[in-house]
């Protein structure tokens, strides 16, 4: 389902969905690359000769625009990973006593909302799309969670919330979309080294990698694009969230 197939990753100008695309042409897919920052993603997408589209996944519209640009230009994706996600620290009462439902708002709009939109414009295609084994299988989805969907810190509300959400859909989306011979999987990542994490307080880092047992480091975008590898190549694996994350567990802030 990957080589000489079509794959569609969102949030690939940048860490995990750049690296999952890199990988995944490295094994011989042709590649649509998803961004909110079309530059981004052109240049991943002229890296591996695939395809760069600008899409904000909050967007329904602009989401099923760039679906249309896909299908017309490279054909029906099997394997549709979401990356694109934004992370938000924001505690729900901050001392100057402001209110941060406008950040709950926007982050479970892209995190979640977006996760959804981009999973019903790929299962709508994949679903009219032949079946390619005995199985019947047709395409893989694969979502992005984070381990703050279990161990969320002081200020990670909304984040957790959006993840958590992803997490739950895992599951139902697997059971109906069986009869389609679409698989829906997610991957729950744990501290790994991007521009999203990047841009953590160094102390706020420093305090969750103490609580990563082995290997006691920040895992590599490549590490996740190997475990996106594994679960388009493993029938049987369906409906379930994977937690990639050394077996941290982190502290309450
Ligand atoms: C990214 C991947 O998915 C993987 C991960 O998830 S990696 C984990 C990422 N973790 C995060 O992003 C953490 C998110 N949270 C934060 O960054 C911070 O909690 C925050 C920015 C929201 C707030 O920062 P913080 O340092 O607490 O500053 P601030 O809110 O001003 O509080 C300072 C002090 O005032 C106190 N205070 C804050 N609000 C208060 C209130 N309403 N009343 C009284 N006291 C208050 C706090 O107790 C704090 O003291 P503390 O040291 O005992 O906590
Ligand atoms: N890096 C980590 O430690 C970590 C851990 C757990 C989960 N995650 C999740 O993994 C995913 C990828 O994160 P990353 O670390 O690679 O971050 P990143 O910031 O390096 O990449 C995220 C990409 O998504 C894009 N994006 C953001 N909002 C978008 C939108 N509305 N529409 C389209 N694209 C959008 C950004 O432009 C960026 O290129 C996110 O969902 C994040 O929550 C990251």
């Amino acid at each position: 389902m990957i080589k000489g197939h079509v794959a569609l990753v969102t949030g690939a100008g940048s860490g995990l969905g750049a690296a999952t695309a890199r990988h995944l042409a490295s094994l011989g897919a042709t590649v649509a690359c998803i961004d909110l920052t079309e530059g981004a993603a052109a240049a991943v997408a002229a890296d591996i000769g695939g395809l760069a589209l600008g899409a904000d996944v909050s967007d329904a519209a602009a989401v099923e625009a760039a679906f249309d640009r896909l299908l017309e230009k490279l054909g029906v994706p099997r394997v549709v990973v979401s990356c694109a996600g934004i992370g938000t620290a924001a505690r729900i009462l901050p001392r100057d006593g402001s209110l941060t439902i406008g950040a709950f708002e926007r982050t479970l709009r892209v995190n979640l909302l977006g996760t959804y939109t981009v999973m019903s414009v790929a299962a709508r295609a994949i679903a009219a799309a032949e079946p390619l084994d005995g199985d019947g299988a047709r395409g893989v989805i694969i979502n992005t969670a984070s381990i703050a969907y279990e161990d969320g810190q002081i200020g990670q509300a909304a984040y957790s919330a959006s993840k958590g959400g992803v997490a739950s859909m895992t599951l139902p989306a697997s059971r109906e979309l069986a009869r389609f011979g679409i698989r829906v999987m997610t991957i729950a990542p744990g501290l790994f080294e991007t521009s999203m994490s990047a841009g953590l307080p160094d102390d706020v880092r420093a305090e969750i990698l103490k609580a990563v047992p082995f290997p006691s480091r920040m895992g590599d975008a490549n590490e996740f694009a190997r475990l996106v590898q594994c679960i388009v190549e493993n029938p049987m694996l369906n409906g379930s969230v994977i937690r990639l994350d050394a077996a941290a567990r982190m502290p309450i802030k």
